[in-house]
């Protein structure tokens, strides 16, 4: 009987767990994001926005929600540790880019680095979530402009690239690799969330975690 109801117990307080990493470039706030997450959803605090360094390899975190733990790799963004990113890919359920609305300058750096994460076949078909965070600032971009300037460094690139590339994408349709997966991320920006956050006040956090929690039950549906 023990053993019976024991089983019963397990089973209904049973937990969904999920993998999301959160990555972007350095300093775009994703430690801060991620602590400021913990001191939301947990009992203890995560660490102070002061007291938090540039991350080197991970920083993790997990929160329990409704029938589901959400696990969090937060990953140095730092342009020589990129590359531990993808090592992350295989076994993640969703993907956070987080991006510093407010650093202009360094918002083409952003594009390519994010537009290498659009097309990595490995998350194809995982729910990528953009957030411009900073929106604390008034320097800040808003997320209909972060849109607009990603449409446009997109087409920038298009047309530095020449028209060469879009003849032989219209003439070749379907045939290369590249191409194939350069129109799904196409495909993939149109239905793209984009969603605004401040880590340091904690505003868009509530509304990107539910996205998360969300989007990766959905995910495992299909
Ligand atoms: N104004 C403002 N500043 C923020 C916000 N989030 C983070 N910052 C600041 O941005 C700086 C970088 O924050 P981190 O959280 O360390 O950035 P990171 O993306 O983890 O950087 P790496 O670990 O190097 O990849 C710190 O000075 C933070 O206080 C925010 O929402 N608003
Ligand atoms: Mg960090």
């Amino acid at each position: 009987m023990y053993h019976l109801l024991r089983g019963l117990h397990d089973y209904l307080t049973r937990k969904d767990e999920y993998s999301v990493v959160i990555i972007g470039l350095d300093n775009a706030g994703k430690t801060t994001m991620l602590e400021k997450i913990k001191t939301m959803y947990n009992p203890t605090p995560g660490m102070a926005p002061d007291k938090i360094g540039p991350t080197v390899g991970q920083n993790i975190g997990k929160i329990s929600l409704p029938s589901t733990t959400l696990h969090f790799y937060d990953l140095g963004g730092q342009r020589d540790i990129r590359s531990i990113w993808e090592k992350y890919y295989d076994e993640c359920h969703a993907v956070v880019f987080v991006l510093d609305a407010t650093d202009q300058a360094r918002l083409s750096e952003t594009w390519e680095v994010f537009d290498e994460v659009l097309n990595s076949p490995r998350l194809l078909n995982l729910p990528l979530l953009l957030l411009a965070n900073k929106q604390d600032s008034p320097t800040s971009l808003s997320v209909a402009e972060i849109r607009e300037a990603f449409d446009a460094w997109q087409r920038s690139r298009s047309h530095r690239n020449g028209d060469d590339e879009n003849q032989i994408s219209s003439k070749d349709k379907g045939k290369g690799k590249s191409i194939n997966q350069g129109e799904e991320a196409d495909e993939r920006m149109a239905s793209l969330d984009v969603m605004g956050a401040s880590a340091l006040e904690g505003t868009g956090i509530r509304e990107a975690v539910n996205w998360l929690y969300i989007r990766v039950q959905n995910a495992r549906k299909m």
